[in-house]
């Protein structure tokens, strides 16, 4: 589903952001990339979704080579991953619906799916009662069941969290990991980076730890180690 093969990428100073990494992710599987602050884990999720591309090295995402897709591909193949941020990314002045909705217009799906397949996902990440809602009206934990939403209105195979509890308290991060947890169930491929050490422990995951670009361990079932 994601290979990695001998990444690089390096920014215009300083040392390699990502220095020569090889990984696979298989189709179906849950994984923590963890590290400290300047690890390289924003940069990994920059590289999967082509907004940077590798100094060196082959990524493959869903069977394409990404360095091989050609420029008006692009924006379909991202539209494919989903993608969820600390920060929720949502449209302020929209609703839940319309926010959600929006993802599907992008595509100029039809209108009869759009009015099936949003009360669908809403359900699915416990919203459906608050459609009409405003950003601003919502805690941000549900603000954050929206961005979901959003990034899985369109059913894509892997979805990228980056540090997706990033502002909420410990309760709603854990009700967010479990709702990523029942997304994978559900056969989603599902990448989260975080530096959240409690979630990724209790979630016993795959975890795979950076430190300076580099991976220093990969472990089944794994735990965010003391740097
Ligand atoms: N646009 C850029 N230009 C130059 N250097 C960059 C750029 N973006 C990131 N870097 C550098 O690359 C390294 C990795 O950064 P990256 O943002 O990937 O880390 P991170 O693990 O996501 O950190 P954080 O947890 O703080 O978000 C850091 O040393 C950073 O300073």
């Amino acid at each position: 589903m994601i290979t990695l093969d001998g990444v690089s990428k390096s920014y215009e100073r300083g040392q390699p952001a990502i220095d020569n990494i090889s990984l696979h992710i298989d189709e179906g599987e849950f994984v923590f990339v963890v590290g400290n602050s300047g690890s390289g884990k924003s940069t990994l999720i920059k590289l999967l979704l082509k907004e940077l591309e590798p100094t060196s090295g082959i990524i493959k995402v869903n069977g394409q080579t990404l360095s091989k897709m050609k420029r008006r591909k692009i924006p379909k193949y991202r539209r494919g991953v989903g993608v969820v941020f600390q920060d929720f990314r949502l449209l302020k002045d929209r609703n839940v619906y319309e926010n959600v909705a929006f993802a599907q217009r992008v595509i100029e799906k039809p209108g009869r799916v759009i009015r099936k397949r949003v009360p669908e996902v809403l359900t699915l990440v416990g919203l459906a009662e608050k459609y009409r809602s405003l950003p601003r009206e919502l805690s941000g934990g549900e603000q954050q069941r929206v961005a979901l939403a959003r990034a899985l209105v369109n059913r894509p195979d892997i979805l990228l969290a980056d540090e997706p509890t990033g502002n909420l308290d410990p309760k709603t991060s854990t009700e967010i990991m479990k709702l990523l947890e029942e997304i994978n169930a559900r056969g989603t491929t599902v990448l989260v980076v975080t530096h959240n050490r409690e979630i990724v422990n209790a979630m016993k995951k795959r975890v795979i730890r950076l430190r300076k670009g580099v991976i220093v361990s990969d472990e089944e079932k794994g735990i965010y180690h003391e740097d």
